[in-house]
């Protein structure tokens, strides 16, 4: 196929703010969902750009359930407000790390406190505060009790202790920790001194006359020997009447490893015993039942060097600890599990075929079926008259926004309520298609077509590799999203090759231990298969990826050179080194193996083996913060094409972490991809980000 002259450029003429860095950094993006006791408010967090726009600043925002009124802004501060939950009077508790106004000089470091928006309007005031923090509110459904989590200093036996131990080492120029047990850091943050407890706030007193002072609120440690590196940060269950509580701890797994348990605690006594304990498996995600006396909770089984995880529902009677399977047979990884509002039954959520479906099944046993069609939900919240069910609804083309489900209907296609994130359009079609690997397993995929794609104007095709990769394309992403690059004429593909979730256990197990066997030959027969389309031009494609995505980018590189340009950002390109930095080595080392004694698997797939075959120019990208796919595997990627002479570029951020998270980073990072690909891809001379 012969270079069209008009060529698409980084400019589309469009007018979408797909096709405007600035005014895609400023599209309201729509976080998390609380519903009240009563089942008559909704709060969602929203996330805008603040008045330097430098940052997103997340605030809190009220859905009118009527669906009257547009959604309406409740709290407004420069650093934000999260963690909404509704208290039984009505008042509104969040987190947020905005100054007190009646606290005098406001501090240096300030740290989120809890606040409380009462419920017929006016200030918001602080409720609760810690040295370390608050950092997540739990509250009894019935009894309106609160717990809080706080990050304490070991052997600090109160807030005050805790104040001064902080206070020492911050004068002494003291920043070391001391580690004792693995791991040390966790996604951007190091693990200890401090360590998250969990500590009992009761009832919250009722807000002070005029004038009178604020009665102090006692906190009590629930937790006094959690020590690091995770201490009491796991999630975490209330029972409605306060009285007990459940969480997530945990434990020493053999060497350098860590498994989940399921801890019951008293919460007048602390007193703790282990729930659910199993050595084969990580327990996760308790709910307990409305009448409190069950948990439902997802087991995980331990992957094996040949056999990857499977999920399963587990029913615990909190009073004996027996455990019963919910979902046996079920040919999916259920998640986020919640009862009905009368006990009877469990709604969870799952990928499924290229979706996130909600699910129900009955408690006492059955089949699971499946709610809704499309889309992609999160946050749900189960009106506790049973009337009704919330959720967020996401898609490929549609951000985030709250929805109405029936509790009860199948196949339902949700109400959308008023939403400060709707978008007027978007710069091209989203397609689902299906293609055939080589041993004919269907292949799933998203397909985005810019819209001027057709067979008189084929568009150039990006491959775009999810990460995990236990993971699905099935929802919107402000990280990674296609229609910036639709709106500059790329049609975009979105597979989701073996390994990934959604298509039941044997499609895992394809790709198990062989990320550069199936993953990779599955990706190239969505590529071959897409390529076959009138309005693609097979000649003018390039591959990138984020993290597994990454290293899937890098394999690329190194097996093939059909793509014009290779971007790979936080990626994996020497497999042992990032096992033995990644913060969690746990997570890897059982698929892959001990290097030493089992090197097949590290020789077969880990990419730097072939760095000598690569040709395809590569755009480096990492965060200097990211501790989940430490920078040494940027640093010696870039060695290794550096020194080989392969065109390449390093988009490095000194401050991002795994994710970049700043809007100014962010939209450097769209310009850097898109300048990159022009140059590649259309031949174009390359356009260095005015900013860099
Ligand atoms: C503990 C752990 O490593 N969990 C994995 C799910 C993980 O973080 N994998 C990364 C290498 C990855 O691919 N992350 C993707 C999902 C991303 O986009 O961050």
């Amino acid at each position: 196929m012969s270079e069209p002259s008009d060529a698409p450029t980084t400019a589309s003429p469009s007018g979408s703010p797909f096709a405007d860095l600035a005014a895609f950094a400023a599209l309201p993006r729509v976080g998390g969902l609380a519903l009240s006791a009563d089942g008559r408010r909704l709060a969602i967090a929203v996330q805008t750009l603040d008045h330097e726009k430098t940052a997103w600043q997340s605030a809190l925002w009220e859905v009118d359930l009527e669906g009257r009124r547009p959604a309406r802004r409740l709290t407004r501060s420069a650093p934000g407000e999260s963690s909404p939950v509704w208290a039984p009077d009505g008042s509104l508790l969040f987190t947020s790390a905005r100054p007190d106004p009646g606290a005098g000089e406001a501090a240096e470091d300030p740290k989120p406190a809890l606040w409380s928006l009462p419920a017929d309007g006016g200030e918001a005031r602080p409720v609760l505060t810690h040295p370390g923090g608050i950092s997540r509110v739990a509250l009894a459904a019935d009894s309106g009790e609160v717990v809080v989590t706080a990050s304490a200093m070991p052997g600090a036996g109160d807030a005050e202790a805790d104040a001064e131990r902080r206070k020492r080492r911050k004068e002494a120029g003291v920043t070391a920790i001391l580690h004792e047990a693995y791991p040390v850091r966790y996604w951007d943050s190091d693990l200890g001194p401090a360590t998250p407890h969990l500590f009992w706030v009761g009832e919250l007193p009722a807000e002070p006359d005029a004038g009178a002072e604020r009665p102090p609120v006692e906190l009590r440690d629930l937790t006094p020997d959690a020590v690091p590196p995770s201490g009491a940060g796991g999630d975490l269950t209330l029972s409605p009447d306060g009285r007990l509580l459940v969480r997530v701890e945990s434990v020493p797994d053999g060497p350098a490893g860590r498994r989940d348990r399921l801890v019951l605690l008293e919460t007048a006594t602390g007193e703790a015993r282990a729930l659910v304990d199993d050595p084969l498996a990580d327990l996760g995600a308790p709910r307990f039942s409305p009448d409190g006396s069950a948990v439902v909770c997802v087991r995980e089984s331990m992957s094996t060097h040949d056999e990857p995880p499977d999920y399963t529902l587990l029913h615990v009677d909190v009073a004996t600890g027996a455990a019963r399977e919910l979902t046996p047979g079920f040919d999916r990884w259920p998640s986020a599990p919640q009862f009905s509002a009368d006990g009877t039954a469990v709604y969870f959520l799952a990928d499924d075929d290229g979706r996130h479906a909600l699910f129900r099944v009955p408690a006492d046993g059955g089949e699971p079926v499946r709610m809704t069609t499309d889309g992609a939900y999160s946050d749900l919240q189960v009106a506790r008259d049973g009337s009704a069910l919330y959720a967020l609804r996401s898609a490929y083309d549609e951000p985030p926004g709250p929805v109405r489900l029936d509790p009860e209907a199948t196949g339902q296609h949700p109400d959308p309520l008023p939403n400060p994130g709707t978008l007027a359009g978007l710069p091209g079609t989203l397609q689902e298609v299906e293609a055939t690997a080589a041993d004919g397993t269907p292949v799933h995929c998203w397909l985005v077509l810019p819209e001027e794609a057709s067979a008189e104007r084929p568009a150039p095709l990006v491959l775009w590799v999810h990460g995990g990769p236990l993971m699905s394309w099935n929802s919107w992403s402000w990280r990674w999203c296609p229609w910036v690059l639709a709106a500059r004429g790329y049609a975009v593909l979105l597979p989701d090759p073996a390994l990934s979730q959604g298509y039941g256990q044997d499609f895992v197990r394809r790709g198990w231990g062989a990320w550069g066997e199936a993953p990779y030959t599955d990706l190239m027969a969505a590529v071959d298969a897409v390529e076959q389309r009138p309005e693609i031009d097979e000649s003018r494609t390039a591959a990138m990826g984020g993290s597994f995505g990454g290293y899937m980018a890098n394999w690329i590189a190194t097996q093939t050179d059909r793509f014009r340009a290779i971007v790979t950002h936080a990626s994996l390109w020497d497999v042992d080194s990032f096992i033995g930095t990644t913060d969690a080595a746990y997570y890897w080392e059982k698929e892959w193996g001990d290097p030493l004694r089992q090197p097949k698997r590290y020789e077969q797939n880990s990419p730097h083996r072939y760095a000598d075959a690569i040709r395809t120019p590569v755009l480096v990208i990492h965060g200097d913060r990211d501790y989940r796919v430490p920078i040494g595997e940027a640093l010696r990627l870039w060695y290794d094409l550096q020194k080989r002479g392969v065109p390449s570029r390093f988009l490095y951020f000194p401050n991002e972490n795994h994710w970049v998270l700043t809007p100014g980073n962010a939209q450097v990072w769209y310009e850097t991809v898109l300048s990159f690909l022009a140059e590649h891809v259309h031949g174009q001379d390359w356009q260095r980000p005015e900013l860099l």
